[in-house]
């Protein structure tokens, strides 16, 4: 884990948004595309505002996400409706967007769909939450194991958070644990905290932990107080 520490969260948003398009730049010169999951919630709009902004070719870039509520996307609380107010603007409307929920009363057809057709993904941008969920994978979630599970073979399984608003969309650890890179945005001193607990202990109390404790992706952390 490398830890990148900036005065504001603004500088942290920046730097990370600069970060990544260099990331995504260079993997254009030795592949046709990339793909890039992104986080939701409410911390990422200053990191996608710089992002969409860079001078990359996005007519070759993929934008889906890591993890989606199951709302329609006009809902104030939609991650896709976040990414495309924010994101998919300026430079960054040339790329292509893929959506996790089409429609979200039928999250298992949705499900289907990841398994057959979601892009492999070069790159993770996520965030967590001060209870440690990474994505949506919450702990006390019903469906946690099964979302951690390594061996699971979906791309993406239903979770129901026991502490926040709607059921949710997320990407499973073992197809997240696929990319190349992963970049974790996150904020506060609380954070930061649970973040370095997470080190010690491999637990599902702390779902961040799995990212920590794992030598298949470098893990990236723009941190800022
Ligand atoms: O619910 C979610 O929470 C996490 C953390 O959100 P934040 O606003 O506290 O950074 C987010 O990464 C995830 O994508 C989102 O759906």
């Amino acid at each position: 884990m490398y830890w990148h520490t900036f005065h504001t969260s603004n500088d942290a948003s920046g730097a990370l948004a600069r970060a990544v398009a260099a990331e995504i730049a260079q993997r254009l010169e030795t592949q046709p595309r990339v793909t890039v999951a992104m986080p939701g919630g409410r911390s990422p709009v200053a990191f996608f505002d710089a992002l969409s902004r860079e001078d990359i070719d996005w007519s070759r870039v993929t934008v889906t996400l890591v993890d989606e509520r199951l709302v329609d996307e006009s809902h104030e609380d939609s991650n896709a409706g976040l990414v495309r107010r924010h994101l998919l603007q300026n430079r960054a409307a040339a790329a292509t967007f893929w959506p996790l929920v089409t429609d979200p009363a039928r999250p298992e057809a949705d499900i289907a769909r990841l398994d057959k057709e979601l892009p492999a993904i070069d790159l993770v941008v996520f965030g967590m939450g001060e209870d440690g969920h990474a994505g949506s994978l919450y702990p006390g979630a019903p469906e946690l194991d099964e979302g951690l599970d390594l061996d699971n073979p979906h791309a993406g399984l239903v979770i129901t958070p026991p502490s926040a608003p709607h059921q949710r969309l997320s990407l499973t650890l073992a197809r997240l644990l696929t990319a190349e890179k992963l970049y974790l945005a996150i904020q506060g001193r609380a954070k930061a905290q649970i973040l370095q607990a997470s080190g010690w202990a491999l637990t599902g109390r702390w779902p961040i932990s799995y990212f920590v404790q794992q030598a298949k992706a470098p893990l990236e952390v723009f941190w800022a107080p």
